[in-house]
């Protein structure tokens, strides 16, 4: 029977972890049944959740200390049936941790999908292979810059700034997720002067960039605002997806009359992952989630930046993004957040060649201006992938050069 097993990390102020398990494993599914005649406890037993793992870990003081009570440490693991749920992610969170969310200390740190439920949900339309046919670049990490400063400017500085990205040789530029439907840069503007601009500096250059516009306002209207931006020729959409939620995603990526790529924005995830007591691994929320609903690329802080996760947080993330499936296209890791050339190296030795490195500060803030920013990013990718010295390769490289000057370079341990 089909089944999605979910893995809790449990500080309890009861002794008897398996005991805890099992009252998960009854009270979302079937409730407390043993009184109930024979007959019925026979029909609710394929509904019932099973108890699959339960293991303690070893005590966490500084938990205790912060909760103020000696605590159990455990994972535990409970799969509950297919038929328990309709096929959908919201059906799927309510199950697995609805109700069980606000019981205390207790983290969601992983969700099993089995091959019969993967097979449901849509994943990614393009995928990593997906948007690399669509530029061409199969050989090296991709290179992503942020529009930065936009909000009170009009059009021209809109264009005159992704001209200067997209010269530079950045393979995407993406809205900042803080821009919003306004007078001055409408979403339509943006699609209809990022298109001009972009289709001359790919006559000039040889080179494809993508500008992924960000789909913004009320849930009812997103679905044709996004099916006008294709219409417009858009080439990709910027998604703030937890302020929606996954199934607004997943409605946006199944719809055919969006044949767009999706890059999902970690905006608000931290309210929802950065606890190590509360509410949903990083893993599951930007990488297994985001994945299954549809996400292209899925943006997250670097270990390296600003607002910096933990790294195994990030790698965990990309992991989910990257393994291998029968049913799913993988999806791009785009570590973010403070990222500047000289951290390429660290980078691309964590996410590897399918990766997106992507910058806002890290570009504009280049004393060359945005164009010497991306070519910096561009000549430290080359180096990484020709396996040359980084400090020697800048040497004969005055962008990357400026930046290492002014940012730093960060070795690979
Ligand atoms: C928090 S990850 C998303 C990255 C992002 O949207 C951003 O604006 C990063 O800008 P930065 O100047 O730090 O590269
Ligand atoms: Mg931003």
């Amino acid at each position: 029977m089909s089944k999605i097993t979910a893995t809790y990390l449990v500080h309890d102020k009861k002794e008897n972890l398996e005991k805890k398990a099992e009252g998960i494993a009854l009270g979302l599914t079937v409730g407390s049944w043993t009184d109930l005649p024979q007959l019925e406890q026979d029909q609710l037993l394929k509904h019932k959740g099973i108890v699959e793992e339960v293991r303690e870990l070893p005590g966490d003081t500084a938990a205790d200390q912060y909760l103020g009570s000696k605590r159990k440490k455990g994972l535990l693991k409970i799969s509950y049936p297919s038929a328990n749920f309709s096929n959908d992610i919201p059906a799927i969170l309510t199950t697995v941790f609805g109700k069980l969310s606000l019981d205390g200390e207790i983290k969601l740190v992983d969700l099993e999908f089995d091959k019969q439920l993967e097979q449901r949900f849509p994943g990614p339309k393009y995928g990593i292979s997906g948007i690399r046919d669509i530029l061409g670049v199969h050989n090296r990490p991709l290179v992503m810059s942020i529009f930065k400063g936009v909000l009170g400017k009009d059009l021209s500085f809109f264009k005159q700034q992704l001209y200067e990205q997209a010269l530079g040789g950045v393979d995407l530029v993406k809205d900042d997720e803080i821009l919003f439907e306004n007078p001055l840069t409408p979403f339509e503007e943006r699609i209809k002067a990022a298109k001009e601009v972009l289709d001359s500096v790919e006559g000039r250059t040889g080179e494809k960039t993508l500008y992924a516009v960000n789909l913004t306002g009320r849930t009812s209207g997103l679905r044709d605002k996004a099916r006008r931006a294709a219409e417009l020729g858009a080439n990709a959409l910027l998604f703030n997806v937890l302020s929606y939620g996954p199934d607004v995603l997943q409605e946006l990526a199944e719809d055919k009359e969006i044949p767009l790529p999706i890059m999902a924005h970690p905006a608000l995830s931290g309210a929802i992952g950065s606890s190590a007591l509360y509410g949903i691994s990083y893993s599951v929320l930007l990488g297994k989630l985001l994945r299954y609903a549809g996400a292209d690329l899925v943006l997250f802080p670097s270990s390296y930046g600003s607002v910096a996760l933990e790294r195994s947080e990030t790698l965990s993330i990309a992991e989910s993004l990257t393994t291998e499936s029968i049913a799913l296209k993988k999806a791009f890791p785009v570590p973010s957040a403070g990222i500047h050339p000289g951290l390429t190296p660290v980078l691309f030795n964590d996410f590897g060649i399918d990766s997106v490195i992507n910058a806002g500060g890290g570009i504009h803030g280049h004393p060359d201006g945005a164009a010497g920013g991306a070519r910096a990013f561009r000549q430290a990718v080359d180096a990484v992938i020709k396996g040359e010295d980084f400090g020697d390769y800048a040497d004969t490289h005055s962008e990357l050069q400026k930046a290492l000057e002014l940012w730093g370079g960060v070795p690979v341990k």
